[in-house]
């Protein structure tokens, strides 16, 4: 690594300002323009009528009238299309005005006479004649080379070709403001200074944007073109959901013609998460994604038809209820309901309810069982049996529909329908009125046509009543989830090779079911089943999924999104050791090693972790089995402390004490209790004193300031200082990965509070940290 001379400074800077008087020239032609494409739109709109011949006397003048109407509303779209154009150019000027590039390679191309500087910059930009590129996009193909070589020889791949040749130069910029504040040439690594520099900020509400320092192996996962399941297994802070964004953005410009943002399409792992993350695309003029938890797409799902328990509540079980009678078999259902070998049973399970076992539901009318749930079994297995279930309910439901249009003409003619048109509202009867005169039954004569009047209320009474049937048919509500998914625990499956307690676990599911509730661990186990049944509700338009946190997630729940998505190219991107709701459990998740049984994958491993200073990674990554192959990035901090307390009021003081010592220096602050109901107390206690935030399962912003929160919602995001409260309360081995997750949310002051020595402490090098 070098200093460039003063000279060379000059020069850059120079070009700095040459560039930025370019992009406001640019910029106010633009302006200009778009001033000029306003008012024209403006005017359309306000003479829009005036200029459109409007004559509807004779079918000539009909038809002209709808070319001329048309011609000024294409007139008018085509304006406004290049108003948002122009907008976009806009705002990306407006970035560039500030910050025009960040990076520079002078690449000499084998076969060219001298090298070419290129400069890369958050997008691209031209010089005034439109000719020549002055910045090229961070996402070019050319632009690579910055991230993925040092000086030296070097090659990058076009859409067509691959161009091979050395870089003679590499130099990295902070500019702000128009003003170069720093200049460094490197050498085998991307900046070290610069990204001392941004790390060594404060933590921020909202997650940023990485371009400038993106390192060659997390730009591995950025341009992964080819892979169809990508895996991306990263020690915590190594930069995963950062490096998930950037891909999000760099498929967005590769792929600009094919997938837009709303093709994408991201499982994050909290509500806040969602916050925290929204507006790192749009600062790369991008729109975001769309983003849901895995439990917003349960609750979707599931709608109304049974209380789901959410993710949040199940660790909150885990963590506190081991007492509780049920606990190991709750334990044994969560491990059993989350495995492969549970897909297979309810596979199984499926394949026979072919030839019998499906259970309906009766349809009812009026109190009176219009087709009995045994009317319904026997239609749907009198159908052939080669038919899929999900083909045979469609059958039946159109049976049923055309049974119940049958039907519906038989009631009109009741008793019950003479008596209920004379409680009929005023409105029923207009909207009978009006229904005649669409349908051109009625002039002034006939409506006293009683007959006829009678006719058409009667049947708007039955279609009224009976439309609920119809959609429910039409929802195919005949079908008894509940019972079927009930049914599965109250049979034998003798070829299977079931855990040992399974008959508890069946006692256990089918008294929730009954009580119209299902748990988490059945929830995709049900869904899944329900789509065997009545067919899959996969999505077609999404084309890349993004599961972030996938270590959260049971190789049953991927199975499932895969088939949710089966035109869709994935990215997991995890870390085995942050899976928190496993640990109790000591399940399966999809990061396992072969979890998924599947060949064609690609794996990324990042071992180098940038959040945290050397300090505290030096003594988090002691916390975790193999944590010795963590790489720390070299910023200096304090060491992690530990005060022991002998009570909790002690504990609270000192911990008010220490944060109000904290208060003038990060912004940022996290007091992370190990469960909800931990953190409510810790608030109760504290909270006012600290003017802190409780962050519960359903907040969804994340706030400056200081935050008291459950470990598993500090997931993926970053505070400047963390206190760990009570450590010592981690006892069990399960939780290790728990306690992990919550030490390493610290970007530069790691504090652990405890009543006792905390039994994760007993391994760790008493060098690394201060008591
Ligand atoms: N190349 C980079 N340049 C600058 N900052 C980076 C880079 N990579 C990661 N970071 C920073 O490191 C921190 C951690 O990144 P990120 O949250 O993406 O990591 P993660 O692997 O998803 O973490 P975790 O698994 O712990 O949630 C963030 O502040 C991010 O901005």
């Amino acid at each position: 690594m070098s200093e460039p001379e003063q000279t060379e400074i000059q020069e850059e800077q120079n070009r700095v300002e040459w560039i930025t008087d370019i992009i406001k020239k640019k910029f106010t032609k633009l302006k200009k323009h778009t001033d000029k494409i306003e008012s024209e739109a403006l005017h359309i709109r306000s003479t829009f009528w005036e200029d459109v011949t409007v004559n509807f006397d004779e079918p000539d003048d009909v038809g002209e009238t709808y070319t001329s109407i048309k011609q000024q509303a294409e007139l008018l779209s085509e304006r406004e299309r290049s108003q948002t154009q122009i907008d976009k150019q806009i705002k990306t000027f407006t970035r560039l005005k500030n910050s025009p590039y960040f990076g520079r390679i002078d690449f000499h191309e084998d076969g060219e006479r001298r090298a070419e500087s290129i400069y890369v910059g958050i997008a691209s930009f031209m010089d005034e004649k439109d000719e020549e590129f002055l910045i090229y996009d961070w996402r070019a193909p050319i632009s690579s080379l910055y991230y993925d070589y040092p000086p030296g020889p070097a090659e990058y791949q076009t859409s067509v070709e691959k161009v091979t040749g050395n870089i003679d130069l590499k130099r990295q910029f902070v500019i702000r403001d128009a003003k170069i504040k720093a200049m460094f040439d490197t050498g085998v690594t991307i900046g070290d200074e610069m990204l001392q520099e941004v790390l060594g900020n404060h933590a921020d509400t909202q997650m940023k944007s990485i371009v400038a320092t993106i390192q060659k192996e997390q730009n591995q996962i950025i341009r992964n073109d080819h892979s169809k399941l990508l895996i991306v297994k990263g020690v915590a802070g190594s930069g995963k959901t950062s490096a998930a964004m950037q891909r999000i953005a760099y498929l967005l410009y590769r792929y600009r013609n094919i997938i837009k943002s709303e093709n994408i399409m991201l499982f994050s792992p909290n509500p806040m998460f969602n916050s925290y993350v929204a507006t790192v695309l749009p600062e790369l003029g991008e729109e975001n994604m769309q983003q849901a938890t895995f439990q917003e797409y349960l609750l979707s799902r599931m709608g109304r038809a049974l209380e789901l328990e959410d993710i949040f509540s199940q660790m909150e079980y885990l963590l506190s209820n081991s007492n509780d009678k049920d606990y190991f078999v709750r334990l044994e259902s969560i491990r059993f309901k989350s495995s492969l070998k549970y897909k297979d049973l309810i596979d199984s399970y499926a394949e026979g309810l072919m030839e019998a076992g499906l259970i309906f539901r009766d349809i009812r009318f009026r109190k009176e069982v219009l087709f009995s749930q045994e009317q319904l079994y026997e239609y749907f297995y009198s159908l052939d049996r080669t038919i899929s279930i999900p083909n045979r309910i469609q059958l039946v439901k159109e049976w049923l529909r055309l049974e119940l249009k049958k039907i519906a003409k038989q009631e009109q003619k009741k008793e019950w329908v003479e008596e209920e048109i004379q409680f009929l509202n005023k409105e029923e009867f207009l909207d009978a009125y009006k229904q005649l005169q669409e349908k051109k039954q009625f002039n002034e004569d006939t409506f006293d046509d009683l007959e006829r009047e009678q006719k058409v209320l009667s049947r708007m009474l039955v279609n009224k009543r009976m439309k609920p049937l119809f959609n429910a048919v039409k929802r195919l509500k005949f079908v008894d989830m509940r019972a079927i998914y009930t049914q599965l625990f109250e049979m034998a499956h003798p070829s299977v090779e079931l855990p040992s307690s399974w008959k508890n676990i069946s006692t256990m599911t089918v008294k929730e079911l009954q009580e119209r509730r299902i748990r988490y661990e059945d929830a995709t186990p049900y869904l899944y089943l329900q789509d065997l049944i009545e067919g899959r509700k996969s999505n077609t338009s999404i084309r890349h999924v993004f599961i972030d946190e996938a270590q959260d997630y049971t190789p049953f729940q991927y199975a499932f999104i895969r088939q949710l998505f089966p035109y869709s190219k994935l990215t997991l991107l995890g870390d085995p050791n942050q899976a928190v709701y496993s640990g109790p459990t000591d399940s399966e998740t999809v990061l396992a090693e072969d979890a998924l049984g599947i060949v064609e994958k690609e794996v990324i491993t990042l071992s180098r972790t940038y959040r945290s200073t050397r300090q505290i990674v030096e003594f988090t990554r002691q916390l975790i089995e193999g944590g010795d192959s963590i790489e720390a990035f070299n910023r200096n901090g304090d060491k992690p402390h530990l005060t022991i307390q002998e009570n909790k009021g002690q504990l609270h003081s000192s911990i008010v004490e220490r944060i109000n010592n904290w208060r003038e220096e990060h912004k940022t602050i996290a007091v992370i209790c190990r469960t909800e109901q931990e953190s409510r107390k810790v608030f109760q206690a504290i909270g006012e004193k600290l003017s802190a935030r409780l962050i519960e399962k359903g907040t969804i912003a994340y706030e400056k300031g200081i935050s008291i929160l459950p470990a598993y919602l500090a997931k993926g995001i970053e505070f400047d200082a963390v206190i760990i409260y009570d450590a010592s309360a981690y006892q069990e081995e399960g939780e290790r990965k728990l306690f992990y997750t919550a030490c390493t949310r610290a970007m530069h002051e790691l504090h652990l509070f405890s009543t006792e020595y905390p039994p994760f402490l007993n391994g760790v090098n008493r060098d690394t940290f201060i008591q």
